[in-house]
């Protein structure tokens, strides 16, 4: 569904992402994990359009959208939930959900997602739907995050850090949600910093190092393997 294939991109004149390759399929979850710096948010932010690749090629069903600007890559099906949740703060919850509205195109698969289908997943949200986004708690406002990329009605969607300064009885909740959402036929690309979230919702595990890919595989064959979790997870 999602194809990148050597990509390279650069803040100015460093080279940060050298050469990227891999691929999401149709329906899955696949976590990137690396430590701070490694090039995670840039992988995101290059597949978004908010930054262009100097070099490569990413492709998403049939379109390439490497040099796509950032609004018509969302337009594809390519939603995005930003690091630090990007709430507005002078918008109450409904109007925070509404302002992102899109119709479905006819002829893509899964769920038709309005306000109604995201207060069922997140009743909370329908709850305090008056009350000012910034009013709500940490977890809450990562649901009024993922509320406001479906209501984009994508058909990717692409999580940067879900877990971010939350507790740890809230990301348990957070890996229900990606798995919740992955049942709806999403796939998704889930950037991480933690281990247990990555390998509670993903089906693949990519780890980066400096700007590539350094390994892949399972959930289960990284919390096999102590020496990888060591080397580039900072796992002791
Ligand atoms: N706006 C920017 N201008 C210049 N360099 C940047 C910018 N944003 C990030 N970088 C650099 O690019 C590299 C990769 O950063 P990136 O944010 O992609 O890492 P990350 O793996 O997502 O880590 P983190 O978990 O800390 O966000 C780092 O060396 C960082 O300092």
């Amino acid at each position: 569904m999602l194809e990148l294939a050597d990509v390279h991109t650069y803040y100015g004149t460093s080279h940060i992402l050298q050469g990227v390759t891999f691929s999401v399929p149709s329906g899955k979850c696949v976590a990137l994990l690396g430590r701070n710096g490694a090039g995670k948010s840039t992988t995101i932010h290059t597949i978004a359009g908010l930054l262009k690749p100097k070099k490569g090629d990413i492709r998403f069903q049939d379109h390439k959208v490497s040099t796509l600007p950032s609004h018509q890559i969302s337009r594809l099906g390519i939603g995005l939930v930003p690091q630090g949740r990007r709430i507005f703060p002078s918008l109450t919850i409904r109007e925070n959900l509404t302002m992102a509205a899109r119709k479905r195109k006819a002829n893509d698969s899964g769920t038709d997602w309005d306000i109604e289908k995201v207060y069922e997943l997140f009743p909370v949200l329908k709850e305090r739907e008056k009350n000012m986004g910034t009013q709500l708690s940490g977890g809450q406002q990562q649901m009024l995050a993922i509320g406001r990329a479906l209501m984009t009605n994508p058909q990717f969607l692409l999580m940067d850090e879900p877990s971010e300064g939350l507790a740890p009885v809230i990301i348990d909740q957070v890996g229900e949600i990606v798995c919740k959402l992955k049942e709806t036929g999403l796939s998704i690309l889930m950037v991480e910093q933690n281990i247990s979230l990555a390998c509670q919702a993903a089906d693949e595990i990519l780890i980066m190092n400096k700007g590539t890919i350094v390994w892949n595989g399972t959930p289960v064959e990284l919390l096999e393997n102590e020496d990888i979790q060591h080397k580039y997870l900072g796992v002791s």
